[in-house]
């Protein structure tokens, strides 16, 4: 984890576009899939930032290096002047489709980037967006949207996570939740490492700061939905597909219940000790 005085070198630091003008590296896009699974109830939508939940289990590339970088130094790598292969955990950002549930709201609606999705983004200090220039493909017929994201992978430093988790928060205003649906994650590229923080208050200030990082990114001419686009809309999808994925993510959720309960009551146990 990187010391105080490091994560404030590297906020100091931070660029407003990252990765270079012609494309992602080799090593994008980095995918994953499945069903939006629940995650730990922080309520991260009070902190304006809801984060779907997908799994990191069954994923090749999540456990193939990352460790690559290590000479590397964070600046170089969050300027994406680093010549090796990107970290694995951290934040990225690039695209996401959800293949949206028959009732869902957002069905009727075209996408409607928000960026300036919580209270802190009608602050000055961070630039609004012109939502013209990100080239979004337009609605398709089917039940698949394509949304730009930023996601953070691994142990969440400032809570101190056990498990490492991928929390993708999506730059649409969504009318209704989306748990249960089928989530395609297209990673283009890296942002930064996580961080801890001294309170809440810093964190949603990087995570601004990530989502403007990443629509500036996203917006140039090499690095939209492009190739990804038919994968992203759903090639390949099949209801059994959906319904393995559905299965696994419900067994998940059962040992989670399982090991909760445990912990509760091993605490129980322990105050009726003293
Ligand atoms: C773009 C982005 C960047 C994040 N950066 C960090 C970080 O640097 N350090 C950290 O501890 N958590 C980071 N998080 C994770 C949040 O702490 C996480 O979304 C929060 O724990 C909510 O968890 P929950 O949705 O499972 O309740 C980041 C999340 C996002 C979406
Ligand atoms: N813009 C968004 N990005 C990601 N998830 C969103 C967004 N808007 C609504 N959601 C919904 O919010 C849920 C996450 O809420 P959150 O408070 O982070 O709870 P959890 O701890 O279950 O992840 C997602 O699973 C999704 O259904």
């Amino acid at each position: 984890m990187p010391s105080a005085t490091e994560s404030a070198e590297i906020r100091s630091h931070r660029p407003s576009v990252v990765g270079a003008d012609e494309g992602p590296k080799p090593e994008y896009p980095r995918r994953m899939e499945g069903v939006v699974e629940h995650g730990f109830k922080r309520g991260s939508k009070d902190l304006g930032f809801p984060t779907a939940n997908i799994t990191v289990e069954g994923v090749p590339w999540l456990n193939e290096d990352g460790l690559e970088n290590t000479n590397a130094s964070s600046i170089e790598t969050m300027k994406g002047t680093s010549p090796t292969k990107d970290p694995i955990d951290g934040v990225h950002f690039g695209w996401v489709s959800l293949r949206l549930h028959d009732t869902h709201p957002d069905l009727q609606t075209p996408p409607k980037i928000q960026p300036q999705h919580s209270p802190d983004r009608k602050s000055k200090d961070h630039a609004i967006f012109p939502l013209s220039d990100l080239k979004t493909p337009p609605p398709s017929s089917s039940n698949w949207r394509i949304y730009p994201m930023v996601m953070s992978i691994g142990f969440n430093p400032f809570y101190g996570n056990k498990e490492r988790s991928a929390e993708v928060f999506i730059m649409n205003d969504f009318q209704e939740d989306f748990y249960g649906d089928y989530m395609r994650v297209s990673i283009l590229g890296y942002i930064r490492k996580e961080l801890n923080y001294i309170d809440v208050e810093s964190l949603k200030n990087d995570i601004n700061t990530d989502v403007d990082v990443a629509l500036k990114s996203l917006a140039r001419e090499n690095w939209g939905v492009g190739k990804e686009e038919s994968w992203l809309l759903g090639e390949g999808y099949s209801q059994e597909l959906f319904e393995e994925k559905t299965r696994e993510a419900e067994e998940r959720a059962r040992k989670k219940e399982a090991i909760e309960k445990a912990g509760k009551e091993k605490e129980k146990e322990n105050e009726a000790k003293i």
